[in-house]
């Protein structure tokens, strides 16, 4: 029987579900932040949090049972209702200091309740993929969620690490040394974080392959000629992106090459800032992989292999295990931007990370919960509109024409 708790958890849920997200620009949020005022944030995040944490709450009920009936799934949306209904004791506080101390501390326990989201949704997809057999319907729906609840998240920590590193008790009155506003750098030097990922990668490579290719780096600024390129972003989020393309080229390269004698053919990186569009793009000679697998690589299903065993778990693979590239796909989107893969098999791949150049048309790109989500959960698989060679080749033709 729905205890109390739940009845009411229920009707919260139905009512701030009815309301959109409001995406919030990175110039809002840099904009925001030099007035750091923090009554204002904690009015706007007590209702913002719930907004964002019930659209994607109502969304995670929409989901086959199969799914939600799996123990780390529900693990996760239990993590979802508690930190829910801690945020809205703070709906009719008064705004005092000693209120806006318990509401830092309640966002930093739920920044912690939910730092291993990740990985125990990607369990609760393998205890599925074990437990039933997972139809076409099935696979896109997860699909479908996953790329929301996890774009979800993204943002949900992103207002939550702005107002903890704006007000946070460790943060109150002192300088910042830095000129970062929360996670946000209003000059992220874009070379230097492909310098940074590209170190880091190449340290595990190393460790893993006793080589490593080496990179070949351009930077070409269109409109300013000759200025470093800078951006106002997440260096974080740029970095997370960044390390994971360097994993996959080098472990490309690597498997590729590894045994050849001659070197290694380097990884280039091309960082080019464009009227709108910045992008970076990383081009590596490791060997490609055909057209038909490239969509593979950003499936969820697909990507949920058996966790590596935790014993040699100092020898990390580089790349295949993990969400790595649908989530980096995710951070890229977050502010209207993407990342693709074009690959050339038998030659290699270049990946391409496009952001905005202006920061006002950085928009957050935010899952709402209405009809249209609601629908695509219920809806059945397209008919087949278009007309495509069996895969069986010639010989079939001729005999069905003979
Ligand atoms: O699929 S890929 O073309 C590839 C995918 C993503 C990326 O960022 C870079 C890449 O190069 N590539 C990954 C990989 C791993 C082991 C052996 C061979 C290959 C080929």
């Amino acid at each position: 029987r729905p205890t109390q708790f739940l009845r009411n958890l229920s009707k919260m849920l139905d009512f701030y579900s009815q309301f959109n997200p409001s995406p919030l620009s990175i110039k809002q949020f840099m904009d925001f932040g030099y007035q750091a005022c923090e009554r204002k944030s904690f009015t706007f995040l007590r209702k913002e949090l719930p907004v964002r944490l019930a659209n994607i709450m109502k969304e995670i009920a929409l989901l086959p049972e199969n799914l939600t009936r799996m123990p780390s799934v529900v693990l996760v949306t239990d993590w979802y209702a508690r930190s829910f209904s801690e945020i809205i004791a703070f709906e009719r506080s008064d705004i005092s200091p000693t209120t806006l101390d318990r509401f830092c501390e309640t966002l930093v326990r739920v920044r912690n309740r939910h730092s291993d989201v990740v990985q125990t949704m990607a369990q609760g997809v393998m205890e599925l993929k074990e437990s039933h057999p997972v139809d076409q319907q099935t696979d896109n729906s997860i699909q479908y969620f996953l790329d929301r609840f996890y774009m979800s998240r993204i943002s949900i920590r992103m207002l939550i690490n702005q107002h903890t590193l704006l007000f946070g008790s460790d943060v109150k009155g002192s300088e910042n040394p830095t000129g970062h506003i929360g996670c946000i750098d209003p000059q992220c030097d874009l070379v230097g974080v492909v310098k940074d990922a590209y170190e880091n990668a190449r340290f595990i490579c190393d460790q893993y392959y006793l080589a490593s290719p080496d990179l070949r780096l351009k930077e070409i600024n269109d409109v300013e000629h000759g200025a470093p390129i800078r951006i106002v972003y997440v260096p974080s989020h740029l970095y997370h992106m960044l390390f994971e393309l360097f994993k996959n080229a080098m472990r490309a390269v690597m498997e590729h090459h590894g045994d050849a004698e001659e070197g290694l053919p380097p990884i280039e990186v091309v960082v080019c800032r464009g009227k709108e569009d910045i992008c970076v793009k990383m081009s590596d000679r490791g060997g490609g992989i055909p057209r038909s697998s490239t969509d593979m690589l950003f499936h969820y299903m697909y990507s949920t292999a058996p966790q590596p065993p935790k014993s040699d778990s100092h020898t990390v693979p580089l790349a295949g295990y993990g969400y790595g590239l649908p989530i980096s796909r995710l951070y890229a989107r977050y502010f209207h931007g993407d990342l693709s893969l074009m690959s050339c098999d038998g030659f290699g791949t270049d990946a391409m990370i496009y952001m905005k150049a202006l920061s006002n048309e950085a928009n957050e790109l935010l899952p709402v919960f209405n009809k249209a989500s609601s629908k695509f959960y219920r809806t059945v698989i397209p008919t087949n509109d278009w007309s495509h060679g069996s895969s069986l080749g010639v010989r079939h033709l001729t005999t069905r024409n003979a």
